[in-house]
């Protein structure tokens, strides 16, 4: 049996903060605004997971008004997701990503994005994907005011044992 999932996510760019996307730091001149650490990659991730589990999203289980909350790694949140998934007996079959943002240029770090990624999703890098695009300078994500993504995610129920 097989559940399908979205995920969509935005935050704005803050000078003095670092840039935390798919788990790792990426050099840039800031980073983003969050509760958490406004990781936007592993965020849309949680929740096309949640969503596939039609367990609601991430606010609903992290909300950005709880102290616990503040400045928290979302590799945690991630593989806090994922245990909810397995206790449902599910497993990723593949995840496909992608981050929209006219500035950094993403392509030389998205094997290293993979790879954390995969190793939170338990699941071999090869069944996630994460691509990145501009948007032509359009939207707020154009004129370098934030970053937005999206995830679709298909999820398999592992045989019981
Ligand atoms: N922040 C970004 C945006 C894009 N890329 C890579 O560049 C390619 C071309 O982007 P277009 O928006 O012009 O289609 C895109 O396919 C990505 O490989 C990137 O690395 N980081
Ligand atoms: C992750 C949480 C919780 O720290 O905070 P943010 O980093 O603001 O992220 P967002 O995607 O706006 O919503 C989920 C929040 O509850």
């Amino acid at each position: 049996m097989f559940r399908i999932g979205h995920g969509f996510d935005v935050h704005a760019f803050e000078p003095g903060r670092p840039l935390i996307i798919g788990g790792i730091e990426i050099p840039h001149d800031m980073g983003l605004r969050g509760h958490s650490d406004a990781d936007v990659l592993l965020h849309t991730m949680a929740d096309a997971i949640l969503g596939a589990l039609a367990l609601g999203d991430i606010g609903k289980f992290f909300p950005d008004t709880d102290e616990a909350y503040k400045d928290m790694d979302s590799k945690v949140l991630l593989a806090e997701v994922v245990d909810m998934m397995e206790e449902k007996g599910y497993r990723v079959g593949n995840i496909d990503a992608v981050i929209m943002a006219e500035k950094p240029k993403f392509r030389p770090h998205i094997d290293d994005m993979r790879e954390v990624s995969a190793a939170l999703l338990k699941t071999d890098a090869g069944n996630v994907n994460i691509k990145a695009t501009t948007t032509e300078k359009l939207g707020f994500t154009g004129r370098g005011e934030g970053i937005a993504s999206e995830a679709v995610v298909l999820l398999e129920k592992m045989e019981e044992s």
